[in-house]
């Protein structure tokens, strides 16, 4: 699709889309209140497939892009890269700085055009600063930079690569899987879908309500009703949505398999956290009770969701299953790296320009550390204040700060899910609190029954079940992060050194030192990442509610 329609919720012109909502306040300048952007069967992925092509006027963008694909373009720290591969890139490059200046304004007043605008000029500005030479200092052109930086502060997003860019937005249905399997994935999604499938149908305590289909009473375009199953192949009237096993990329930097085995672990993990967003909304409509029935409910959400998390954390573990180290950190993840400290990218602009737009300094490329459905875990469960807490109260050494780091993430997140972040974490009622009081009531109570004694026990288990859930698949995620970049790292110095001391034939070391600074490993998204895993890691374990308060 190239657009949506113009009576679609995306395409109504937005009041203040600049300035924002105030803190706390949904941002409803799309549609009623509540829209965060969320779909209650793709989570943060959005239902329709994105928009695959800017309109007409921007064919020159979008020419570029595939040229610089099929090249394919090198990267500037390729160790072996041939003095063709140099010019093939220079001649790209230059192709890029004669482009006309573009107004973006045809785009503007459509989410969809502008998310698709984002994410063309975003790959187009990292093939452009990654594939220079290493030494050569980075000037983005005005035909590039101009657009890139109305599209962002339109978008109120930073002008470089983000995960929207990589994963949310950059995907397609495959063709329909072969009539059973659709059907059947149909089957399994619906009953998947209602967690009180596992609960005994009779107990209308246990009922679930149709906005549970729709976390956080969300507006959706899904023309499907609530609970219904998904359409089969035959159905040409209602869009297919996309399921963990029928979406790939639109694009890729290396064209390689292994990056789009790389951003469909993101986009499985997306998938499947729509449950876990389903979970977390009848859970905190239970809060607004609180009573015996309500807490035995949300003993019940809170095993689904361990088992949500662990569904995640394997369709993390799934990069494994196709995407080669090497080839990732060498191939695909130099094209990430946005602003690296001392080498500043000059944006050309006019003076008049320059003055009226505003730069952020700080342009770190994509991490999947932006994905607001962790983050959402984190706030629902409570360990933002154990996971994204700050070490100390003005701690003067903020940038080793996981709780610091990970809130600077959000900065990169599209803006209705930052203010669903917000919406969460101003709840009421926090789930964590909750549970400890609810504990702690029926511990101090003289008249508490056993069967009393046995929920809120229970209660706790699967509290402190879903936190060791999250802790599970940050120590998967943690393994990922040794096979993918600390290994092939080891190995790049290994091989660097042995060049330098004349042990291995080849050519001059161009190691990528972009990655590293002061001798520590660097993460796309800028953490010292070795020492920001672990932090996270060991912060959610903190967050286990101590048994003895039982
Ligand atoms: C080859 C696969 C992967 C590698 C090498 C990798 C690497 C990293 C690195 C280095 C960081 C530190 C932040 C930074 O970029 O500076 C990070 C953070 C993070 N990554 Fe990954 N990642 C991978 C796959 C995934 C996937 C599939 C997900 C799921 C969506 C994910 C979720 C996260 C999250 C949530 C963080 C923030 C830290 C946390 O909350 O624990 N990663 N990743």
């Amino acid at each position: 699709m190239s657009s949506v329609p113009s009576q679609h919720f995306l395409s109504l012109p937005r009041p203040d889309i600049v300035v924002g909502p105030p803190t706390g306040v949904p941002d409803t300048s799309t549609t009623a209140a509540h829209d965060f952007d969320i779909h209650g069967r793709t989570g943060f992925m959005p239902p329709d497939e994105p928009t695959q092509q800017l309109p007409i006027e921007y064919a020159v963008w979008e020419c570029l892009l595939e040229e610089a694909i099929a090249l394919p373009l090198q990267r500037g720290t390729k160790e072996d890269i041939t003095d063709d591969e140099v010019v093939a890139n220079e001649r790209w490059r230059a192709q890029v700085r004669e482009m006309p200046v573009l107004s973006h304004e045809l785009l503007v007043g459509s989410e969809h055009l502008l998310r698709r605008g984002h994410h063309t000029l975003a790959f187009l500005l990292h093939f452009y600063v990654n594939s220079l030479p290493p030494t050569t200092p980075i000037a983005i052109p005005r035909s590039l930079a101009l657009p890139m930086l109305r599209v962002s502060e339109d978008l109120q997003l930073p002008p470089v690569l983000t995960y929207s860019d990589n994963v949310l937005y950059n995907w397609r249905l495959t063709e329909e899987p072969a009539q059973e399997t659709a059907n059947a994935h149909a089957r399994s999604r619906s009953d998947d879908y209602n967690p009180f499938g596992l609960v005994p149908a009779d107990e209308d305590a246990f009922f679930l309500s149709a906005a549970d289909d729709n976390p956080f009473g969300l507006v959706s375009s899904d023309p499907i009703e609530p609970g219904s199953p998904l359409p089969s192949s035959s159905s040409t009237s209602v869009p297919r949505l996309p399921t963990p096993s029928t979406v790939t990329s639109i694009h890729t930097f290396s064209g390689t398999h292994s990056e789009v085995v790389f951003y469909l672990a993101s986009q499985r993990t997306e998938l499947l956290g729509a449950r876990a967003l389903s979970l977390m909304q009848s859970t905190l409509d239970e809060l607004f009770l609180s009573d015996a029935l309500a807490f035995r409910r949300i003993t019940r959400y809170l095993s689904l969701l361990s088992d949500v998390i662990a569904d995640m954390s394997g369709a993390i573990q799934g990069v494994r299953d196709g995407c080669d180290p090497r080839e990732f950190y060498e191939e695909i993840r130099p094209w990430f790296h946005g602003q690296q400290p001392g080498r500043e990218w000059v944006w050309e602009l006019s003076d008049e320009e320059r003055e009226t737009i505003e730069i952020s300094k700080d342009l770190k490329g994509p991490s999947a550390g932006q994905s607001a459905l962790i983050h959402a875990l984190d706030v629902f469960l409570g360990l933002d204040n154990c996971a994204h807490r700050e070490r100390k109260e003005g701690s003067a050494d903020e940038k080793n700060d996981p709780g610091a780091l990970l809130r600077d993430m959000q900065k990169y997140m599209p803006r209705h899910h930052r203010a669903f972040l917000r919406h969460l974490s101003a709840s009421p009622r926090p789930l964590r609190d909750a549970v400890e009081a609810r504990v702690e009531t029926v511990r101090l109570a003289h008249d508490t029954s056993d069967e009393e004694k046995k929920d809120a026990e229970e209660l706790l288990d699967a509290y402190n079940d879903a936190v060791s859930a999250v802790k599970a698949m940050r120590d998967a995620h943690i393994r990922i992060v040794a096979t993918y970049i600390i290994g092939p790292a080891a190995r790049a110095r290994e091989r660097a050194q042995a060049r330098e001391e004349g042990r291995v034939e080849g050519a001059a070391s161009r190691v990528d030192t972009t990655a590293q600074e002061n001798g520590k490993l660097r993460g796309t998204g800028g953490t010292d990442l070795v020492r920001f895993l672990k932090g996270v890691r060991d912060q959610t374990a903190r967050a286990v509610i101590a048994g003895e308060k039982r």
